[in-house]
């Protein structure tokens, strides 16, 4: 088991991960999920021993990694693909790492197969296209057959064949009864792989659950409606009908209105008595990419200034969480601007805060305002229709052990 507790990194006046405290489980996968740069790496890297907490602490099986006796036995851990020298053929990067590691050498045909590179096992890896390089990359973390394993990113760059073929893997080693870690931006695909759900966002937890309880209070229902185009105020009256009735209503971007907290037939009843016409009534649901973003969006650092997730937001004033058939899909807990979701008890729900400035005057941490007072955070834009999930992973670099041989040129 992986345990962290109020684990806390700062870069200088960069607060990376702050106050976080969850475990990881063995015998299931476990999905790290948080927007770029949430603090991901930061954690993953503290978890192995290679970045000292600012405060509180991690261990794995009890201890501190640095304190584990015969650590790479029992932890493996892929966070940079492209940590190999490029001189070497996979099998002699393997049988490097085997012997530093006291692994026989046998092992490492074994893990080559089991990743799909004995035919180009002895091919110089520099060769190797991004795919192969995360296959080796988890040759590597397999090799020591550890009980706990983590994973950065690693279906990045792998083809849909590799995708399901990394899923399946995680799977596999989790049914044997090991911790099983995994990061990754995407939630659509750690809601086929996952068992269990952390969510982070600007280094702060956001949720801890199941995957099943993750799908279960997100995926929530709306209706879609259409009032005839080219007549607008058969759109307020029935927004003003709705509105008044407890609806929640937000304007899509083709002309409809988006409807939470009400059952279609109470619609069709309204829109009848306020005497509007309907060109559409439709059901919906809400993606689970979506709700993963409405969690995550207020603790989003880098976004495009045409970004339309902002839209996500419900418009200030919005009503709580209603009930019934089609009832609102939670807002991120804790997050400013969202409404509570309704998760079940135990589960993990700090909410967002901005952590405390770090100590000796240095400058705010995330969010706050900058010195010259102007916010952090790019403002609201008014409420658009979301954006479809994306259909490619986002083209992010794994994490980069790099990053802490550069931590003294930051
Ligand atoms: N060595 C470092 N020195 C200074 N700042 C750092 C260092 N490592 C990480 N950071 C900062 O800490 C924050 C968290 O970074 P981290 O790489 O852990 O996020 P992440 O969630 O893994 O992001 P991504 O998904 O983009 O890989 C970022 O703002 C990053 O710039």
């Amino acid at each position: 088991m992986i345990e962290a507790v109020g684990l806390t990194k700062r870069y200088g006046d960069k607060t990376a991960v702050y106050n976080l405290s969850f475990q990881v489980r063995p015998g299931a996968v476990t999905g790290f999920l948080g927007p770029n740069g949430s603090g991901k790496s930061t954690t993953m890297r503290m978890i192995l021993g290679l970045d000292e907490p600012t405060a509180g602490h991690v261990t794995v099986g009890g201890y501190p990694f640095r304190k584990l006796p015969n650590a790479p036995r029992q932890v493996g851990a892929l966070l940079d693909a492209k940590a190999v020298h490029g001189g070497r053929s996979a099998r002699q990067h393997l049988l490097c790492l085997a012997q530093l590691s006291g692994i026989p050498a046998r092992r490492v045909d074994e893990v080559l197969g089991v990743v799909g590179l004995q035919n180009v096992a002895r091919k110089r890896s520099k060769g190797f296209s991004l795919g192969m390089g995360q296959r080796l990359g988890i040759a590597a973390a397999l090799l020591g057959d550890p009980q706990v394993l983590l994973f950065d990113e690693p279906v990045n760059g792998l083809d849909p064949e590799g995708i399901l073929w990394v899923r399946n893997l995680m799977k596999q080693l989790a049914s044997e009864g090991r911790t099983v870690f995994v990061s990754s931006h995407l939630m659509s695909e750690m809601a086929l792989t996952a068992d269990q759900l952390i969510v982070i966002g600007r280094g702060q937890l956001l949720a801890d659950m199941s995957v099943k309880d993750f799908i279960s209070y997100n995926s929530a229902d709306f209706a879609r409606v259409r009032t005839p185009d080219g007549e607008p105020q058969q759109r307020e009256k029935l927004t003003a009908a709705l509105s008044e009735a407890g609806g929640q209503v937000l304007p899509e971007q083709d002309g409809a209105l988006r409807i939470t907290g009400l059952p279609l037939p109470r619609i069709s009843e309204l829109a009848h008595t306020a005497d509007v016409r309907l060109w559409e009534l439709s059901p919906h649901q809400a993606s689970l990419e979506e709700a993963y973003m409405r969690m995550t969006q207020g603790a989003v650092d880098y976004r495009s200034t045409a970004d339309q997730r902002a839209g996500l937001q419900q418009p200030p004033g919005a009503g709580a969480p209603q009930g019934g058939a089609y009832g609102y899909a939670p807002g991120a807990p804790g997050v400013p601007g969202q409404q509570p979701g309704p998760y079940p008890p135990g589960t993990v729900m700090p909410g967002y805060a901005e952590p405390p400035a770090p100590p000796q005057g240095a400058a705010p941490p995330h969010g706050a305002p900058a010195q010259g007072g102007a916010p952090a955070q790019p403002p609201a834009a008014p409420p658009v229709q979301p954006p479809a999930a994306p259909a490619q992973p986002p083209a992010a670099a794994p994490a980069d052990l790099s990053k802490r041989d550069n931590e003294d040129a930051r």
